[in-house]
């Protein structure tokens, strides 16, 4: 699979050092646990609401082989009330604290830059942050960390961005979006960052479709692509699967076509099953690959 890195500006669990900072490297598609510590999510909310459930829950995605945990105290499911800082730092806060000296990279998934800065200190490594760093803010907190962010599209806000969502041509609006928010925040002093079209936030199904579609035309830039599709009502509008703790095998699907066209992370809830398909791929997909016997 294709090489990907992200530059940290500060020392971080397999990083080495570079002449710009530390660098991570992998090959292929890498796997993002979420860790929603909400009482809200929609997939899995209220299942890490405790600080032991939540570490526990980060080890086995760890020890299933994902890269980096992504942990949220804010739903930004459609139609979710935004969460005050102080209540979603309480609830993320902790679980970096505890999770900071076990060796799995760590990003904070927030729109808030004050949480950011908080998250941060408390052990994140990057900024997951769903608005594209729309916030000045953010883009100073990050550069000022030296931390990595993911610069997502979404259009309007969680509480309203399903309500009818139209485009004059959708991917070559959030492609825009992505190029310019990414030249931005580097120029800011962010040292790297990873693009993600945002699947489901102020997208139908359809515009869904075509964004996963024209991933190549995106993963063939020079930053690395996340997706993150596990779970989403498109499954739902795919393979006719109601109940979103079931919609796991489609978010492989889904996962296994984004990684085939480029994408160097995927954000995934079953990280196990996504760490195993996405190796099988990738030896499938590797000529040079001989198994062990
Ligand atoms: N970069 C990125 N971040 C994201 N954060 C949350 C969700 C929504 O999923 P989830 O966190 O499971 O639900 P909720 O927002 O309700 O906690 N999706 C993405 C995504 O696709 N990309």
């Amino acid at each position: 699979g294709r090489a990907h890195a992200l530059t940290f500006g500060f020392p971080v669990p397999g990083g080495e050092r570079a002449a710009d900072g530390w660098r991570v490297t992998w090959r292929g598609c890498a796997v993002m646990g979420v860790l929603n510590v909400t009482p809200d999510s929609f997939s899995d909310g209220g299942r890490y609401a405790s600080l032991e459930a939540a570490v526990t829950r980060a080890r086995a995605m760890r020890d299933a082989g994902a890269r980096v945990i992504d942990v949220g105290g804010e739903s930004t499911r459609p139609g979710a009330e935004p969460v005050p800082a102080e209540q979603e730092l309480d609830r993320v806060r902790p679980v970096l604290r505890a999770l900071a000296g076990e060796g799995a990279l760590l990003s904070v998934d927030t729109m808030k830059p004050e949480v950011a800065r908080e998250a941060l200190a408390a052990g994140a490594h990057l900024v997951n942050d769903v608005t594209g760093l729309r916030d000045p803010g953010m883009v100073e907190v990050c550069a000022g960390a030296g931390a990595p962010a993911c610069v997502m599209h979404m259009r309007g806000e969680p509480r309203t961005m399903q309500r009818s969502p139209q485009y004059r041509d959708v991917v070559a609006e959030v492609h825009a979006f992505l190029r310019e928010r990414a030249a931005a925040v580097l120029a800011a002093g962010v040292p790297s960052v990873l693009l993600d079209p945002g699947l489901g936030f102020g997208k139908t199904a359809a515009h869904n479709l075509a964004l996963l579609r024209a991933l190549p035309e995106l993963t063939c830039g020079p930053h690395p692509v996340l997706v993150g599709a596990s779970r989403k009502k498109m499954i739902d509008l795919l393979a006719g699967v109601p109940n979103a703790a079931d919609r796991d095998p489609g978010s492989l699907a889904l996962h296994l076509h984004a990684a085939r066209q480029g994408a160097a992370m995927v954000r995934v809830h079953a990280a196990g099953v996504h760490v195993q398909a996405l190796r099988v791929q990738a030896a499938l997909e590797d000529p040079t690959f001989t198994p062990g016997r």
